[in-house]
């Protein structure tokens, strides 16, 4: 098993690079067994979750290589409608081959997948929409099957502007007959993305960044190539590690237009942010002070950068308050920063934190945003720190002790 040794104390500078988005890499990935011919995906980040998924593409037969960042899929040779359980579950966006391939075989038969356990993870949604476009659904021994002789498009309102069921539907909805409208749905930058590439594809889908999408399905889609946007969420904790270090830090390969909500807390709480076209610089030049966050569906505060975020404002004047609306179990990187000192009380959903010193200690990574929040506290943190179970990170963060390291970290990845 390896683990994570940080030194705290050290004022991050210089530049970083961010990788491409792994949740929009994800979705493209599977949504490229939706067409006909090779199709060519450039800045896919190398991720234990990418890693996974490309072994379950293999595994449905389709053909597969991935170097330097370029993943190449050509899905004309798939021989199978059912991906391995132990594949799946581990990782949440595996369920993407139901929407994917749903169309193209007319039967798909996927385990309930993985992903952070942040809660409970429903995909009511995703089956309401399936059975909205036409497919029957069973559930049996923990897996799903959907299955649709002819998909027809239709209006689906969505209860909740889910991520997960937006795209599945979107997938399915590209390759029915006629048009679908896909209400409340998720206005995430990665759905942009996906529907980008779907376009290029040939694809006919408008509307995406908003809550009202349209689809007017098509018979088929063509390879295209595609690079994926820069990772947010990776970029946003970039952006705290310089924050909580009071350091000066340009983050390279960046959309500030995804990260507005970030950058307006930040620039609350005092951090000085100017946003270029290549990237966002943050510096610290003043006092901080702290800031009340509500997590909410994008453009709201991301819930992907709770955790991150609570580590930087237990290092700031003055309490604040954090509100976890999306994932009612998102808060257990709290005991883990508690035992490097923080001061955070729990009561449901919210998260009352008041400045504290934070020692180096030995903690655990138990969901992928929780190992980075780790991490920050660790480089904030007088001493050493010690973060085990980084698998969870490495599905998350291309080369994160690399790309610290390059801005001064003193962080290294040993063996246990
Ligand atoms: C691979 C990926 O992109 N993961 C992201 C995606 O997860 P994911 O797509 O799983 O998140 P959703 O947007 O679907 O979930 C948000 C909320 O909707 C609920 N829900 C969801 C589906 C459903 O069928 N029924 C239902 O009730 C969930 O329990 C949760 O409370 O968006 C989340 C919210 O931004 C992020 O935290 C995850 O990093
Ligand atoms: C929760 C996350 O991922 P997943 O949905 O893949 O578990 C995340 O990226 O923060």
């Amino acid at each position: 098993m390896e683990k994570l040794l940080i030194t705290g104390g050290e004022q991050l500078k210089g530049e970083i690079p961010v990788s491409g988005a792994k949740n929009a890499a994800l979705p493209i990935i599977c949504a490229t067994l939706m067409v006909e011919g090779e199709s060519i995906l450039k800045d896919i980040p190398q991720l234990r979750d990418v890693y996974n998924l490309k072994e379950i593409l293999k595994s449905l037969g389709a053909k597969v290589t991935f170097n330097n960042n370029e993943m190449r899929v050509n899905p004309d040779t798939i021989n199978a409608f059912e991906a391995p359980y132990e594949l799946v579950r581990k990782l949440r966006a595996s369920y993407y081959i139901l929407g994917a391939l749903l169309p193209r075989l007319g039967q798909v038969r996927c385990a309930l997948p993985g992903g952070c356990q942040i809660g409970n993870r429903p995909i009511d949604l995703h089956l309401k929409g399936f059975r909205a476009l036409g497919a029957e659904v069973y559930i049996d021994h923990g897996i799903v099957e959907v299955k649709a002789k002819k998909l027809q498009g239709n209006r689906i309102y969505l209860d909740y502007p889910s991520v997960g069921a937006t795209i599945n539907i979107l997938l399915a909805a590209t390759l029915a007959e006629g048009q679908t409208v896909i209400e409340n749905a998720a206005r995430e930058p990665e759905i942009v993305d996906l529907a980008n590439y779907l376009n290029f594809a040939g694809a006919r889908i408008r509307g995406v960044g908003t809550d009202v999408i349209k689809v007017e399905g098509v018979k088929k889609l063509h390879g295209v190539e595609h690079r994926i946007i820069p990772d947010r969420i990776e970029a946003g904790t970039y952006m705290i590690a310089a924050a909580i270090t009071r350091g000066d830090v340009f983050v390279r390969n960046v959309l500030s237009e995804h990260l507005k909500s970030l950058i307006a807390k930040m620039k609350e709480m005092g951090v000085d942010i100017e946003e270029e076209i290549e990237g966002v610089r943050v510096s610290v030049n003043r006092p901080l002070k702290g800031v009340d966050i509500k997590t909410l569906p994008h453009p709201g505060f991301p819930t992907d950068l709770q955790a991150q975020m609570m580590a930087l404002l237990t290092q700031v004047n003055g309490p604040s308050l954090v509100i976890e609306t999306v994932w009612e179990n998102r808060f257990m990187h709290v005991d883990e920063l508690k035992r490097m000192g923080a001061d955070i009380k729990l009561d449901g959903r919210a998260a009352l934190i008041k400045p504290a010193p934070l020692t180096g200690a030995k903690v655990t990574a138990t969901d992928l945003r929780a190992g980075a929040a780790l991490i920050l506290a660790g480089l904030a943190a007088q001493g050493e720190t010690e973060v085990s179970n980084i698998y969870h990170i490495q599905r998350g963060y291309e080369n994160i002790e690399d790309k610290l390291r390059g801005i001064g970290a003193k962080i290294k990845r040993v063996s246990e």
